[in-house]
């Protein structure tokens, strides 16, 4: 059981997963979803790829993550809070012995891990207890991470925050009887926000690639809020908060051929979007990136 000191609680971690191959500076190009490379026939190649990555091609991961999640918002508001989705005593038979949406995340991830999913050190499941193996052949991802790695997974954190403070933040209250088709839009948010939460894990690996000799006393010395100080960019993270909150706006605006466009009308609130990732992305993802860099001399 991983202990995360985190304001919610802490979740079981899913078996390793893949060995490390350290990083390199320097890269040719920024590859930015790094851990779905294939790995190449050659070995040269493979190195090569793995030398790709940097601080700068994880942003720019980041970066692409923001539309995904941006989009993924506005998909859910399409429904209003529709609150059975989210009420164990809704469906009252032995199908579901808890919500909707628990039952709809869990049996689509057994699916999801049946094709393959959870194989991608880049998937975290929510429910990663009894989970099917994968029947498709298997596929060699870039292996990249320091193998504890595989043991950090902060979904339960994520589904708290998501549930119990964002939701309510971005969808209208109400009920139109979609709750199957919001549970699928709540799913589909988690994957995108956990998928970039769990990316700490690639930037925490590259800044300890690039900086070393700074990072090894503080994780010697399991010092958390020194390793929090180190791996912190403030003018990134404002860069961040301002870029979603336009992305908010152009990707949420309503369009339409006359020039009246309502502009100030968007579907989800770029304010909400730029304080999910001040209050709650970010923090996340430097959680992810401490809990790494602790295990990063194991
Ligand atoms: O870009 C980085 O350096 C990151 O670590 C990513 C991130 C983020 O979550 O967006 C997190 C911490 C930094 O303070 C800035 C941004």
């Amino acid at each position: 059981m991983t202990t995360i000191p985190f304001s919610l609680t802490s979740f079981s971690p899913p078996p390793p997963l893949f060995s490390s191959v350290f990083l390199t500076s320097s890269p040719p190009n920024p590859i930015p979803e790094v851990l779905t490379l294939p790995s190449p026939q050659s070995p040269t190649k493979l190195q090569s790829m793995a030398n790709g990555v940097t601080l700068e091609s994880l942003r720019l991961s980041l970066i692409r993550q923001e539309d995904t999640i941006i989009f993924s918002l506005i998909e859910r508001a399409r429904f209003p809070t529709n609150s059975p989705t989210y009420n164990e005593s809704y469906v009252p038979t032995p199908t579901f012995s808890c919500s909707l949406v628990h039952s709809v995340v869990k049996e689509t991830e057994a699916l999801q891990a049946k094709a393959g999913r959870y194989a991608n050190p880049e998937e975290h499941p929510f429910f990663p207890d009894n989970l099917p193996p994968s029947v498709v052949p298997p596929y060699n991802f870039t292996e990249v991470l320091h193998p504890p790695a595989a043991s950090i997974n902060i979904n339960k954190d994520i589904w708290d925050m998501y549930f119990k403070k964002l939701l309510q933040l971005f969808a209208a209250p109400g009920d139109d009887g979609n709750y199957a088709s919001t549970a699928a839009s709540d799913l589909v948010c988690l994957q995108a926000l956990s998928r970039r939460i769990h990316y700490g894990k690639l930037v925490a690996e590259v800044k300890f690639r690039e900086s070393s000799e700074e990072y090894e006393p503080a994780i010697r010395a399991k010092d958390r809020d020194a390793l929090m100080k180190l791996l912190t960019f403030e003018s990134v993270e404002e860069a961040v908060k301002k870029r979603v909150a336009k992305k908010a706006m152009v990707f949420g605006q309503e369009v339409t051929l006359n020039n009246d466009d309502k502009k100030e009308k968007y579907k989800v609130d770029p304010s909400v979007v730029s304080r999910l990732y001040g209050d709650w992305i970010m923090p996340l993802t430097k959680l992810v990136q401490v809990e790494y860099l602790l295990r990063r001399l194991d």
